[in-house]
């Protein structure tokens, strides 16, 4: 980039990770819609949160809504969603806190380049494994409906595509586990990267 010279602050994502007593990462839920990101989120925030960690959520719709709202679901219109929305989890990874993004993601390269941003080691994939059917059975906003007679275009599963991780940290299967289950078992995987100092 030219003439842009970024500024070294003198406190540090260190500084702010000590101050707040642990490390500072994403924990990125992907799946299709109705899949259960947004509600299993939320659940391990409120977990967090009562363990005295400082968090926050980034989700699909809200971010949409706000940021993102002159983008749609076109292949270029994902990409730059997720694009700005990796750029903005990196930003509050340096502001010390464990970010928690729910966003459908629905490539591989879509993911690949999240985490290139993000940067590996500060990245846990969650795969919210919940077949097309279940999701669709569950239209908890009645956008399968809707994409099915075509009111809709490029819905995720039904004429867009979603290609599964090949070696998420965590795997989820909402139709076999309750959401409790899958809750203990994410927090458990995310308290070894907390490494709280205090
Ligand atoms: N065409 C199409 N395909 C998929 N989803 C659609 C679409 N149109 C609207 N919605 C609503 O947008 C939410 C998904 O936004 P994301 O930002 O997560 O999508 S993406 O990661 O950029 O693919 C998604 O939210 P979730 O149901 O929470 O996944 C939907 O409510
Ligand atoms: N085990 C489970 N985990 C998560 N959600 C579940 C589970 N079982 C049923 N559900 C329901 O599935 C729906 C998932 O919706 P939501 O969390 O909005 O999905 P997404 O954010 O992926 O679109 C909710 O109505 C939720 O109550």
């Amino acid at each position: 980039m030219n003439n842009i010279f970024p500024h070294a602050f003198q406190v540090d994502r260190m500084d702010r990770n000590k101050l707040k007593g642990h490390n500072s990462f994403v924990i990125w839920f992907t799946g299709l819609s109705g899949s259960g990101k947004s509600t299993l989120a939320n659940m391990v925030e409120k977990e967090l949160y009562q363990k005295g960690i400082h968090t926050f959520s980034l989700d699909g719709d809200n971010v949409r809504s706000g940021l993102n709202n002159n983008l749609g679901f076109a292949r270029e219109d994902r990409e730059e969603n997720l694009r700005r929305i990796a750029e903005v989890a990196k930003l509050f990874v340096d502001s010390g806190n464990v970010v928690i993004a729910s966003f459908i993601s629905p490539l591989s390269s879509d993911r690949n380049f999240i985490k290139n941003i993000i940067g590996s080691k500060d990245f846990v994939e969650v795969f919210v494994n919940t077949p097309l059917e279940v999701c669709e059975s569950r239209d908890v906003k009645g956008l399968y409906k809707k994409a099915r007679i075509g009111e809709i275009k490029n819905f995720t599963g039904i004429d867009a595509p979603y290609e599964a991780p090949f070696s998420p940290e965590v795997e989820v299967k909402t139709d076999l586990e309750d959401a409790e289950v899958s809750v203990s078992r994410i927090v458990e995987y995310v308290k070894n990267k907390l490494e709280i100092k205090k």
